[in-house]
Formats: structure tokens, C-alpha cells, sequence
């Protein structure tokens, strides 16, 4: 199936035409499935806008065949193709990368078959994050990867892992919590400045993060003019973060973290409290 990509940087005005043609040959070809959850449609915002990008598959496990325009009228002439399938050969057929932006449970089965394919895949779930198989099962209550695919993964917080993601097959990306944390906390260790024993993590995201998918917890009556703290000591960011932390530190690291759902659409607020080493003072 055929893809009309519109304002993709397609003719750069200030290019000669054979520069704009070898611009185009190297564009990387993308296709992204769960394309009509939030992720999805956010990854095909910031991907349009990227001159070496070419999104040629949008991929709906529930509405293939249906103009993606459908569920997302902002996209009306930006991307008109209909949602395909989920088949692995097929994406390969069109794609060099394919994201997932599935939930946990889905990844774990899905992207094996995606790699296997010959794609270059980046899961955006919490499914490759975990390198112990067992926590991953005890966190996320499905069972795990196989490990081969956990060992292959390459976590993806770019702004650390930078170098270790560039030219991989597979990157796990970080959690949204874990992302807002870390980058936060991995300065302060890496320069000293506090006890990675004494961190407490209070964390506050928007309602986007939960998902397009509606249920009692997230809708509006529930959400509006509420606060509520959730996922107390079982929240699965929980592990994923300690393991970076011990990772970084070379020590066991435990964390204090709790989530609180705020009557906002998107967007995450981490507040971190640590002691400073002996060494630092804090100059008020
Ligand atoms: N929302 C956020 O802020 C963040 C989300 N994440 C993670 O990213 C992933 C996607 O999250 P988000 O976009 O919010 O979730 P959504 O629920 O909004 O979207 C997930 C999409 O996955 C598709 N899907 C469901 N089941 C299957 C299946 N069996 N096979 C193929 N596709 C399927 C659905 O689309 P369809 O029915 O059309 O196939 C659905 O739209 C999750 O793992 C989430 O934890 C990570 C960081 C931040
Ligand atoms: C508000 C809200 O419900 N947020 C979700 C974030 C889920 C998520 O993105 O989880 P993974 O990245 O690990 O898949 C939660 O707290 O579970």
C-alpha cells in the first residue's frame, strides 16, 4: 500500500535539484505501529518534521483500512494512507524502522517477530527494559521476553546512553517517570553531589500518560478537580530507575518513588529530595 507524505521536507527550497533527490534517497523509512494510541500519534508529530524521515506505514491492530484521518482529523492531507495491519514481513517489506508503541504484553511478543524480520525496532514499553526476567515478571505481572531479546535491547535514554544507542537494532526506550527521574538524579550522582542511598522520588504526570484506552481511574468525573496518589510500592518504574541508579553507581541502589495522578492532560513533574555528601553544602 502506497503513502503520500505531505510537507515531509520534500523539495527543500534552499537545495539544487539533485541535492533535494540525494536527500530524499537517504531518508530512513518508518513505520510505527499503535499509531492511533497517544505515543503513536505524537511519535508521527515529531517524525514528519524530520528531513530524514519517511513515515511509510501507519499500523492499527483494531482499524486497519480506515484513513488515519479518521480518528485524527489534524492529520487530514499531513498523512493520507490508510491504518495497515499488524504483519511483521509486510512492514519490512516497507520499513528500515518500525517503533512500537504498544502496551507491555504486546511488545514482548511482538517485537521478537519485528527483529527477526530484519527491522531495526524501538519499543517504547516497558517490555526490554528490565534486564532480570524475574523482576520484570514480578513488576509487570506478564511473562517475560526471551532472554536473548532482553540481553539485545539497549535502554534509550539518549541523553545518557547516547553513544550506546547510535547504530543498534534494538532500543528499549525509558519509562516516562524513570525519564523525568533520571535525568534529574544522574547529574547530581555522577558529580558527587548526593547520597544515591537517600533519594525520595515525589512524582506527578498528567492523565496522557495512562493511555488512549478509557477506564474508571482516568475519566474526566474521576480525574477533574482530584489528586490521588496510585500504584504505592508497586509502581513498575520503580526497578527500572534502581537499575540505572546501580548500574551508575556501581552499588545497590534503592529508591523512594510515588506517583500522583493531577488533573492535567499531559506532562510529568518530578520533585527529588537526596542529602548532599559530607563534602557539599547547601548555600541558601
Ligand atoms: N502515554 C505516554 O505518555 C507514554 C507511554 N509509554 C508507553 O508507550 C506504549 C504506548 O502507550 P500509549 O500510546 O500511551 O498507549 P495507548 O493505549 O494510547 O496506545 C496503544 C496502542 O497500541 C495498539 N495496540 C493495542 N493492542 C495491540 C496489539 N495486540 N497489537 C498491535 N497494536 C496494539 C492500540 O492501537 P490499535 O487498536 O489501533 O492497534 C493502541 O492505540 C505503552 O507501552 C506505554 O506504556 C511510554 C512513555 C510515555
Ligand atoms: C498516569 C499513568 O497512569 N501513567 C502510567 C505510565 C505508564 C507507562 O508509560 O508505563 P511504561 O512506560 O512503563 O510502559 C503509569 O503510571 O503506569
Amino acid at each position: 500500500m502506497g503513502m503520500d507524505v505531505v510537507g515531509s521536507g520534500e523539495g527543500n527550497a534552499n537545495m539544487s535539484g539533485d541535492q533535494a533527490d540525494n536527500s530524499r534517497d537517504q531518508k530512513v523509512r518508518v513505520a510505527i505501529i499503535g499509531s492511533t494510541g497517544y505515543g503513536g500519534v505524537e511519535l508521527i508529530r515529531l517524525l514528519q518534521g524530520h528531513p530524514q524521515i519517511e513515515i511509510t506505514s501507519v499500523i492499527s491492530s483494531s482499524s486497519a483500512g480506515v484513513p488515519i484521518s479518521d480518528g485524527f482529523p489534524h492529520l487530514t492531507d499531513i498523512i493520507v494512507q490508510n491504518l495497515d495491519g499488524v504483519d511483521a514481513q509486510e512492514i519490512a517489506g516497507k520499513a528500515d524502522v518500525v517503533f512500537a508503541a504498544t502496551p507491555s504484553g504486546v511488545s514482548s511478543t511482538l517485537v521478537p517477530q519485528l527483529l527477526d524480520a530484519g527491522l531495526k525496532v524501538i519499543d517504547l514499553s516497558g517490555d526490554f527494559r528490565l534486564k532480570d526476567a524475574a523482576s520484570y515478571e514480578h513488576w509487570y505481572k506478564h511473562a517475560a521476553p526471551e532472554a536473548s531479546y532482553l540481553e539485545q535491547a539497549v535502554y534509550g535514554l539518549s541523553e545518557v546512553y547516547g553513544e550506546a544507542v547510535a547504530g543498534v537494532d534494538f532500543i528499549s526506550n525509558p519509562g516516562c517517570y524513570s525519564t523525568a527521574s533520571l535525568l534529574g538524579l544522574i547529574p547530581a550522582i555522577s558529580a558527587g553531589w548526593i547520597d544515591p542511598k537517600s533519594i525520595i522520588i515525589d512524582a506527578k504526570s498528567g492523565v496522557s500518560g495512562s493511555g488512549r484506552g478509557v477506564n474508571l481511574g482516568v475519566h474526566y468525573a474521576e480525574v477533574n478537580e482530584n489528586l490521588k496518589v496510585y500504584k504505592v510500592n508497586k509502581h513498575q518504574h520503580i526497578p527500572e530507575i534502581e537499575q540505572v541508579l546501580t548500574q551508575i553507581t556501581g552499588e545497590p541502589v534503592t529508591v523512594t518513588f510515588t506517583t500522583h495522578l493531577v488533573p492535567m492532560t499531559r506532562g510529568i513533574m518530578t520533585t527529588i529530595y537526596a542529602s548532599m555528601n559530607n563534602t557539599y553544602s547547601m548555600k541558601i
